[in-house]
């Protein structure tokens, strides 16, 4: 599918890193050096507004690599870009190890998978169909 995008500072666009990958790499559109001190979030820009498709969404995911290796998290995992946002879309990182950890302009900080969504409407009733599970939940199957 083709998507709308206006790259303000002309950065290198999201992009799959491998044939099928399903999340593109977003990459940090920065003036300076951002330093997220341990236990501090920040919001990192990416310099990019989209045109969602009417039924689409864009989840904002973290990167396994920074995760494992530096403890860098999403704080709102997975951030949600709505069909209708226009604004940039930034990043929500937190720094969940021990060490400062620095973003520069061009880092790939973050993954964006776009994907369909329903819209809901309800139908409010009294009874809702039976099932196997029930009510059953929070570990109700055991754990092994
Ligand atoms: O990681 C994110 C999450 C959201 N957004 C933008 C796009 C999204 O469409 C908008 C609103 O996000 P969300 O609905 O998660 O935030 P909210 O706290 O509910 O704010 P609002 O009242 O504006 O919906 O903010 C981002 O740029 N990055
Ligand atoms: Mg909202």
């Amino acid at each position: 599918m083709i998507i709308k995008v206006i790259n303000k500072s002309q950065n290198i666009l999201p992009a799959y890193e491998t044939a099928h990958a399903a999340g593109m790499d977003l990459r940090a559109d920065l003036e300076a050096t951002i330093t997220l001190k341990p236990l501090e979030r920040k919001l990192v820009p990416t310099g990019l507004h989209i045109e969602l498709p009417e039924g689409y969404e864009a989840q904002i995911r973290p990167r396994s690599g920074l995760a494992y290796k530096h403890g860098i998290g999403i704080v709102n995992s997975p951030g949600t870009i709505d069909a209708d946002y226009r604004g940039e879309i930034k990043v929500l990182l937190v720094n969940l190890s021990n060490d400062d950890f620095e973003i520069n302009t061009g880092d790939r900080i973050a993954q964006m998978v776009v994907a369909r969504h329903e819209t809901v409407q309800w139908e409010e009733v009294e009874l809702l169909n039976e099932t196997t599970r029930g009510a059953g939940g929070y570990g109700h199957t055991g754990h092994k």
